[in-house]
């Protein structure tokens, strides 16, 4: 077994995932260091949705075992709830409650998960919209604003109380590519923050630009990573040259 980093955010440790005799995750290790950026890329159906479903405990891995801050958010005494209080996870649609307007929708968890005092959460739910630009939003309905505009509002909801490790998966893929843009430079601004993230893309021109270290899932497991010059400019399988020509001439 490698030796573990005693200040890595996140570990996976030789994790598995069947569904049925479908062997989607074949061992997977994998660290994430506080304040890092780590982008994963793929084909469709390598894994990386699934992997994202693991850490954040939708899934239940069948072997191997994930760490969260040193914490085994596996073992099966684990309080899930718990463990998912700690993570900001963003999907690709962005989940928001119709009904609710966009502040409520925002401090909800705030609110009812860590009991945060609604005036509390109201205030800084204010700040950050108002700082990713939807100042003027904070009380309309969620169909009032663009898809670009409600994916802000979804990873707005995601940081609001500090989460120790952000997934974000596939976070642009719904959107109109006029609407990527501003969605990707929210990520780039929590990365310039220091916030902890793990994030699956297909948008190669973003991975360049905001991670520290990219990881290229193949069947199942992690073929190669390293930085992007070393993925994207220079990578060293046959699979990845193979994936990268595909996505990049599409
Ligand atoms: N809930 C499920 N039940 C059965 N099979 C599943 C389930 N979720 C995923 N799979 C299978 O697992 C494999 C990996 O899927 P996954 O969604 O993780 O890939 P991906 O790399 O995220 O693909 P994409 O880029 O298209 O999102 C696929 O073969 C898929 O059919």
């Amino acid at each position: 077994m490698s030796v573990l980093d005693p200040h890595a955010v996140l570990q996976l440790q030789d994790v598995h995932k069947l569904f049925g005799d479908n062997h989607v995750l074949k061992g997977v290790d994998l660290e994430v260091a506080s304040h890092e950026v780590v982008v994963v890329i793929g084909a469709s159906g390598s894994g990386k949705s699934t992997l994202m479903r693991t850490i954040n405990l939708i899934e239940q891995v069948d072997d191997g075992r994930i760490l969260l801050s040193g914490d085994d958010i596996t073992d099966p005494r684990a309080d899930v709830d718990k463990v998912r209080s700690r993570i900001g996870v963003v999907f690709q649609h962005f989940n928001l409650f119709p009904h609710m307007r966009v502040i409520d929708n925002v401090t909800l968890a705030a609110r009812r998960v860590h009991k945060i005092p609604a005036a509390d959460a109201r205030a800084r739910g204010v700040d950050l919209l108002t700082r990713f630009g939807l100042g003027d939003k904070v009380d309309d309905y969620p169909d009032r604003l663009s898809g670009g505009q409600q994916q802000r509002v979804a990873i707005v909801r995601a940081i609001l109380t500090d989460p120790e490790l952000l997934l974000l998966d596939e976070i642009t893929s719904a959107l109109d590519p006029q609407l990527v843009g501003e969605v990707l430079d929210l990520v780039r601004s929590l990365k310039d923050a220091g916030s902890t993230i793990l994030m699956a893309t297909h948008e190669m021109s973003f991975a360049r630009g905001v991670a520290d270290r990219i990881v290229f899932m193949h069947q199942g497991r992690i073929l190669e990573q390293g930085s992007p010059e070393e993925i994207l400019d220079h990578p060293r399988e046959e699979a990845t040259r193979e994936f990268l020509s595909r996505v990049m001439h599409r």
